[in-house]
């Protein structure tokens, strides 16, 4: 910045040419990556492109939030974890809300491009299933079944089956604090002692309850996007070859943490 404030002669970001608000955020290419599949052109389409790529970019901030989390706990800097997930939790909200603005589309509109996107779908967000691996939810038979993927984003899965999860690093905390986590039976008690003595083991039972939180989000974006599903197609098969809201309603009930659910019941 030069020149004065009260001045006419102010010239913000323009320091020897060097950074400008688009050339940090590479504007040029961000805004130059939606490419329409109908033609002539269809107007939603505009929108659909956009609301899967905004969906890509927080889910590749949730992914770096979540990472970092399961570090800290591995690391046993529990507030830091904490901190990581509630701001997970925030983008989560905004994630299932996001619904709203693809939901202004009809299904008359969607219609004018959907033939054009098969076999494309959801289905095959890489994103969003590293986020189900790394919460907990390690399903090696999606890697099998996602065709088209590059070497790079099968790299990626593979890594995701293999590090540890969300779930793996809340159990070493468990651990840390002298609890056994070696069977089912050590664990629900392990649970049982945290939430009845909240006094003695707050930060472990902070934690819990924002992977509870996370689980319920993700449940709620699940219940969110297949009430959007049937509003747009019915019950039309996917795009991706599956039976379309049927099978989307037949993963209503994973759970991250079955475990912390099933604690409730004892409370
Ligand atoms: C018009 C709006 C939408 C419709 C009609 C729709 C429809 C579907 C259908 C039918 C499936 C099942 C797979 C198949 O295609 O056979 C599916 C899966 C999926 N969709 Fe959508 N979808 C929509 C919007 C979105 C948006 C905005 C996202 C955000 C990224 C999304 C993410 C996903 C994901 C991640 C799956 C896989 C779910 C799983 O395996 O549990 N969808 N979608
Ligand atoms: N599977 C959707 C199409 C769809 O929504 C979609 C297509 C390509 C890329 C992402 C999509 N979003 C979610 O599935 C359908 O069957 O209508």
């Amino acid at each position: 910045m030069t020149g004065r404030w009260d001045g006419v002669d102010v010239h913000f970001g323009e320091e020897g040419g060097r950074l400008t608000y688009g050339s940090y955020l590479r504007l040029e290419q961000l805004l130059d990556q939606q490419r329409l599949e109908s033609d002539p052109p269809a107007h939603d389409e505009l929108l659909f492109i956009t609301i899967h790529q905004v969906y890509e970019l927080w889910f590749k901030q949730v992914l770096h939030e979540m990472t970092a989390s399961r570090d800290a706990m591995l690391a046993g800097q529990l507030w830091k974890a904490q901190h990581l997930l509630r701001r997970v939790h925030t983008i989560e909200r905004t994630l299932i809300q996001q619904v709203d603005v693809l939901e202004t589309m009809t299904p008359q509109d969607f219609g004018e491009f959907r033939h054009r996107l098969s076999p494309a779908s959801g289905f095959q967000s890489v994103q969003f299933r590293e986020i189900e691996f790394l919460s907990g939810a390690k399903d090696p038979s999606f890697v099998k079944r996602f065709r088209g993927l590059s070497a790079a984003e099968t790299a990626r899965l593979e890594q995701r089956l293999a590090e540890p999860t969300l779930w793996d690093a809340f159990l070493g905390v468990l651990e840390s604090a002298g609890f056994s986590t070696a069977d089912e039976d050590d664990l629900r008690k392990a649970l049982q002692t945290v939430a009845g003595d909240r006094s003695s083991f707050a930060e472990i039972w902070e934690l819990a309850e924002a992977l509870v939180q996370h689980d319920e989000l993700a449940a709620a974006w699940r219940a969110r996007h297949v009430v959007m599903v049937e509003r747009m197609i019915g019950t039309k098969p996917g795009t991706g070859g599956s039976s379309g809201a049927g099978y989307l309603r037949s993963r209503l009930d994973l759970r991250y943490y079955p475990l912390l659910w099933h604690l409730r019941t004892s409370l």
